[in-house]
């Protein structure tokens, strides 16, 4: 990836969405923005003027529709040229768009409406959902522009003037507990956040960057921002099609893609079966990957198959849309057992805070992440506790007024300066009265020659308590002579309590809708043959 002069004064762009990354089209008008292979043999370019004049006239269609700024628009497409126009349009028509995957089911889909009680559906021209509820106006929109089929209920608009503050989009997290949460991102925060990643200069003009999450999980944007802000091009790669790993390497090679941005999973069925088609994309210089751990055999693997690559761990949360970016040395020294996910971007600060709300500042020690940053969510949709909760006071200083984002996340610092993750706090588990920190378990498994990737979960027992239960991949062509075996190795470093009562060798681990290890799907696994 290419090095780039520090952005001047004259670069600072307003803090619209559409305005910062529509900007490149000011200098570079024929440069490609959006890289499509929508089948073999056949490649088509979007150039950063004609995103612009496709984002004027949608703009223009939704702006005569009168709706109030900030209304809601489920926006329910794949990454695609004409749905980048569209989310750009819905910013520049001062409206919030909240991006859906088309495999949505209808019953989350209504849920979402419910919550938000969006003015507008708008799906791409060949979308195929029907039975959206009255309440709601509806459209499709493909590269001529957007065909209104039933328009929104007409409230008086109280025309005003949209504002950087204002909500620029919503995103849906799985939500652990029951009801999912809208997380709401503001322009303002949005832009923080593109302007700080931007620093770390992961991507120049001459970049293609393939982004293989759902639009609906904000790694999508990330990737969005991370193009367009750097002028380079987006490579839309179908969450559908992710999963095949010719298919992948197909659009990547047709597309000339130099970066593939992607949660950990995406590799695993290329590394297994199309190591040397993967070895053989000599054009691609880049990975970056979020989301989780990448267990680290299997990013090892990909060292291994592109051993000139810059490769990024990014790690953040939805609500500030990330916080830090290291580079993985390539190749990761063997000694190593985590991988440091390095500090905040310029302008956030990571804290650690421990049990009793002090913040920790000797090395080696685990604390909660706090993020001091710009990026921080305005809250939860419509839930202001939950938003409470997680949008806490500063605590070097909660007379300020500053809040900080409580993540969730255990780490500690490293004697280097860089952060390392440490679990979970929810993923501290009881096991027989003892704390697991399961993250520990799963790095044992990992350090089996023959485990490519691992994870572990507390069981509940029928007759009450809780076991140990872990599930692994292993590598191809390498079988346990003994399954003994794998629980013979854990036992030599892992205390009893720790060593997991019942491991399982799987051929794949099951994934959630934004490809991280679904851990649901695995307990009823495990419940179903108990
Ligand atoms: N690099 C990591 N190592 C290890 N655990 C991680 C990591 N990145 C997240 N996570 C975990 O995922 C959680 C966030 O989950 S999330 O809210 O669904 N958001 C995401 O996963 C994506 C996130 N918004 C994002 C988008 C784009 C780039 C980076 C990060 C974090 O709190 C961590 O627990």
């Amino acid at each position: 990836m290419s090095q780039q002069p520090h952005p001047s004064a004259a670069d600072l762009r307003p803090d619209f969405l559409h305005s910062f990354l529509l900007d490149p089209a000011r200098h570079s008008p024929d440069a490609p923005a959006v890289v499509e292979s929508p089948e073999a043999g056949r490649t088509t370019v979007t150039s950063y003027a004609e995103l612009r004049s496709h984002t004027d006239a949608l703009a223009g269609a939704l702006g005569a529709l009168e709706l109030e700024p900030g209304s809601r628009v489920i926006l329910e497409a794949d990454t695609s040229a004409p749905a980048l126009a569209m989310l750009l349009a819905c910013s520049q028509a001062g409206l919030t768009f909240v991006p859906v995957s088309p495999q949505t089911p209808q019953q989350r889909l209504e849920t979402l409406i419910d919550t938000v009680r969006p003015a507008l559906h708008l799906q791409a021209a060949n979308g195929n959902r029907t039975d959206v509820p009255e309440a709601v106006g509806t459209g499709r929109f493909d590269r001529d522009g957007l065909t209104v089929e039933r328009a929104p209920a007409h409230r008086p608009p109280r025309r005003r003037t949209p504002c950087p503050t204002d909500p620029a989009y919503i995103i849906f997290t799985s939500g652990t507990t029951g009801r999912p949460k809208g997380v709401v991102m503001s322009h303002r925060a949005v832009v923080a956040f593109y302007r700080g990643m931007l620093a770390h200069r992961i991507a120049g003009p001459d970049d293609r960057i393939a982004s293989t999450s759902p639009l609906q999980f904000d790694f999508s944007l990330l990737n969005i921002g991370l193009a367009l802000g750097s002028g380079a091009a987006v490579v839309p790669v179908s969450p559908q099609l992710v999963r095949w790993p010719r298919h992948l390497l197909r659009i990547l090679r047709e597309t000339g893609a130099t970066q593939v941005n992607g949660v950990p999973s995406i590799w695993r069925q290329v590394l297994r079966h199309e190591p040397k088609r993967l070895a053989a994309l000599t054009g691609l210089r880049g990975v970056l990957f979020c989301g989780e751990e990448f267990p680290l055999p299997e990013l090892r693997r990909l060292q291994e198959l592109l051993p000139t690559a810059r490769i990024v761990n990014c790690y953040g949360a939805t609500e500030s849309m990330a916080c830090s970016f290291e580079d993985v040395p390539n190749p990761l020294p063997e000694e190593v057992e985590r991988l440091s996910l390095g500090t905040a971007h310029p302008g956030a600060e990571i804290l650690l805070v421990d049990p009793d709300g002090r913040v920790v500042d000797e090395p080696d020690v685990v604390g909660e992440i706090h993020l001091r940053s710009p990026a921080l969510f305005s809250g939860y949709w419509g839930d202001p506790e939950a938003t409470r909760a997680t949008l806490v006071p500063d605590p070097l200083c909660p007379e300020s007024g500053q809040y900080v984002l409580r993540s969730g996340d255990l780490a500690l610092r490293g004697t280097d300066g860089g952060y390392r993750f440490a679990g979970r706090v929810d993923s501290q588990v009881q096991i027989n009265g003892n704390r697991v920190e399961l993250g520990e378990v799963e790095r044992r498994l990992t350090a089996h020659p023959g485990v490519t990737a691992a994870t572990a979960l507390p069981l509940p027992l029928p007759g009450g308590g809780t076991q140990l239960a872990a599930f692994v991949t292993l590598a191809t062509g390498h079988c346990l002579d003994d399954p003994g075996d794998l629980w013979t190795f854990c036992a030599e470093t892992l205390p009893p309590y720790m060593v997991p009562q019942e491991i399982r060798v799987l051929d794949r681990l099951p994934t959630t809708a934004h490809g991280k290890v679904d851990r649901t799907a695995l307990l009823a696994e495990a419940g179903a043959r108990a």
